[in-house]
């Protein structure tokens, strides 16, 4: 094994021709028995599969256009975990800030994100519909992360090969066939949704896999699939939340980077509405701190070792293939001779960005050259967005005031807090506190509320052109009506078995106004649907928006629809009778035949389906969601 720990060393590794010769991976029993053997991205030998697994997942789910699309699903997952936040202190003792455990939260978080996108499940937190599901998945994820700390010696000395020591091997193949059935019976439930409403649409990371299959069969079979999907689990998750972990702890111990990160959202973003991931590239600060807290603690301080494919010269010295190598990021980018008090927490030695030139080779905590990580948008992503987030919707203290928060770190490969990060968290003063509204289903800066209608209507100002194909004013918020129970309005309390529960259903004043406004906007502004059919006047946008929503508001009516015990089937008739009765006067007013179905379809999330429009309603308006 070879250990390198300068910027020259690791310029000499992962460039040129030497880049080629170190791209192979180490193989390990673990690899084999837990990861189709080593067939995920992060343990595939270099060669055509690694190179096909990559290309895929690069374009299918990690490029920039498709994170673009996948953006809802983020803005709603941290919404929920902040709501989830926001009610266990509003539930607990009204006078004290409430302890949350962030690292379940965080991880919670990250595996939701990761799994919406991938298969358009949820498995984590409050709002879960396929409940047993979910239960096997997270029973399966900790079996397999219970391996984690187990050392091989099968993987280090060769005459172990053919024992089981310690029965491992055969606990690791029970695991796998979990993994494994789990798995194949998400791809098959996909599978059988794509015949079932044969259509080309494409949601999930699955669906657009399974789409790929008619063309390239040979490669991606369901195995591949599967490898595919655990790649990115694997990979996505974990680095991801611990990093948010540190993140935060690093804020708690310095509260005048956390002073400046506040000021620096309240500048840009103001506070009347949450941090999107549009607004990340004028965060300057907060990406400062992202960037020395990974500095710091690189999740992967020593990357994922590499393994010579033939013999090699580094540095003058003879390299013999087969050789690990390890390149030491913990090491250099804490190096005195590199850094200005490299100990230090200063955010502000990345002002001007960390890809800039001074920083090439001792800044890598994504490693480099082509075995480097492909998730470091998706990542900085999530991360600028999570803690941008939390930091604007609360205030947060440590659990003891006058004592750091502990930093050591955990033994392994894996970079990790030794001990989980508490904090107190609490979002308002204590007598607005008191008279918070528990149903508050997002967070607006540091607590204040809004329903969801407004949020969607706010919402699908962000919508990218990629996410819609036509904007509508009134979306679900999550996945299905059974895990919908966000939204609030009037807020009608209705006293339960010590419970509080909530309709959303009739609207606010201020909620229809808002859905009237989103309304006239989509019709008299350039949207998919104004350059479809034409720009409708101001004037004339106004009054028709009134009377849609008002036409609608009437429809929708209990006396008119089965009431429901939270008024969510009554919103969605709203959110499809105004979808329809918008499509149905542009395409009057333009006084042409209906265009090609596909083209009119009106918006959908690429998860919340048909919650958003008309859809369901006729079959004229059904369509892919472009792309
Ligand atoms: C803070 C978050 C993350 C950090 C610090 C991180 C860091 C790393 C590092 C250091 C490597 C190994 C590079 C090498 O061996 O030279 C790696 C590999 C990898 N990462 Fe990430 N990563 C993060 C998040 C993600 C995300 C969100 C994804 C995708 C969903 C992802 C997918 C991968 C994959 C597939 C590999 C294997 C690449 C290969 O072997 O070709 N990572 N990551």
């Amino acid at each position: 094994m070879v250990v390198i720990s300068s910027p020259e060393a690791v310029e000499e590794c992962f460039t040129k021709n030497n880049d080629i010769v170190f791209a192979n991976r180490d193989e390990t029993i673990a690899g084999k028995l837990l990861f189709y053997d080593n067939g995920i991205i992060g343990l595939s030998s270099y060669g055509d599969n690694w190179r096909n697994l990559r290309r895929i997942a690069a374009i299918e789910m990690l490029n920039q256009n498709r994170l673009a699309m996948f953006t809802s699903i983020r803005q709603e997952e941290i919404s929920l975990m902040n709501r989830e936040i926001y009610e266990e202190w509003v539930e607990s003792d009204v006078k004290k800030p409430v302890k949350v455990n962030l690292r379940s939260k965080l991880s919670d978080l990250t595996l939701n994100i990761m799994m919406r996108m991938i298969a358009g499940k949820r498995y984590y937190g409050k709002n879960v519909a396929q409940k047993e599901e979910a239960k096997q998945f997270q029973q399966v994820l900790k079996e397999m992360v219970s391996f984690r700390g187990d050392l091989n010696l099968e993987d280090y000395f060769p005459i172990f090969r053919f024992t089981d020591f310690r029965g491992l091997k055969k606990k690791m193949v029970i695991v796998m066939t979990k993994v494994d059935r789990l798995l194949q019976n998400i791809v098959d439930e996909h599978r059988k949704r794509k015949i079932e409403s044969n259509t080309t649409q494409k949601k999930t990371f699955i669906d657009t896999l399974l789409s790929a299959q008619d063309t390239e069969p040979e490669f991606l079979t369901d195995r591949t699939i599967k490898a595919l999907t655990l790649s990115l689990l694997g990979a996505g998750t974990e680095t991801t939340s611990t990093t948010l972990e540190w993140a935060i702890s690093l804020l708690l111990n310095h509260p005048e980077a956390m002073k400046k990160a506040i000021t620096e959202i309240q500048k840009v973003v103001g506070e009347d509405r949450l941090l999107e991931e549009t607004d990340l590239p004028k965060l300057n600060y907060l990406d400062n701190v992202v960037s020395e807290t990974l500095r710091l603690y690189p999740v992967q301080p020593l990357l994922l070792p590499h393994r010579s494919s033939e013999d090699c010269e580094i540095s003058g010295y003879h390299i013999p293939k087969d050789t690990v190598l390890v390149a030491n990021m913990w090491k250099i980018q804490r190096d005195p001779e590199l850094w200005d008090e490299p100990e230090k927490f200063k955010p502000e030695r990345f002002d001007g960005g960390a890809g800039g030139e001074g920083f090439s080779f001792k800044m890598l905590p994504f490693g480099v050259g082509r075995r480097a990580c492909p998730g470091t948008n998706l990542a900085r992503r999530v991360i600028g967005l999570t803690l941008g987030s939390l930091i604007q919707s609360f205030e947060f203290e440590k659990l003891v005031a006058e004592e750091p928060v502990n930093m050591t770190e955990s033994s392994g490969f894996t970079l990790s807090k030794e001990t989980p990060l508490e904090a107190f968290f609490f979002s308002q003063t204590e007598t607005n506190k008191q008279t918070a509204e528990p149903s508050s289903p997002l967070l607006t800066p540091k607590g204040k509320t809004k329903n969801m209608a407004e949020e969607a209507a706010m919402d699908h100002h962000q919508t990218t052109s990629q996410e819609a194909t036509v904007e509508t004013p009134v979306k679900s918020e999550v996945t299905s009506a059974e895990e919908t129970d966000v939204v609030s309005s009037e807020d009608k309390k209705t006293a339960g078995t010590g419970n509080v529960s909530f309709s959303i259903w009739p609207p606010t004043q201020r909620t229809r106004d808002a859905i009237i406004a989103r309304l006239v906007q989509t019709l008299s502004s350039t949207s998919v649907l104004s350059k479809r059919y034409g720009v409708v006047p101001q004037g004339h946008a106004e009054a028709e928006a009134k009377r849609i929503e008002d036409e609608a508001f009437t429809a929708a009516n209990p006396a008119t629809t089965s009431a429901d015990d939270d008024g969510i089937e009554i919103l969605q008739t709203y959110s499809k009778e105004i979808s329809r009765r918008m499509i149905d006067f542009v395409k009057s007013r333009s006084g042409s035949a209906a265009p090609a179905a596909a083209d009119a379809a009106p918006a959908s999330n690429e998860e919340t389906g048909p919650a958003a429009g008309v859809k369901e309603e006729g079959k004229e308006d059904e369509g892919p969601a472009q792309e």
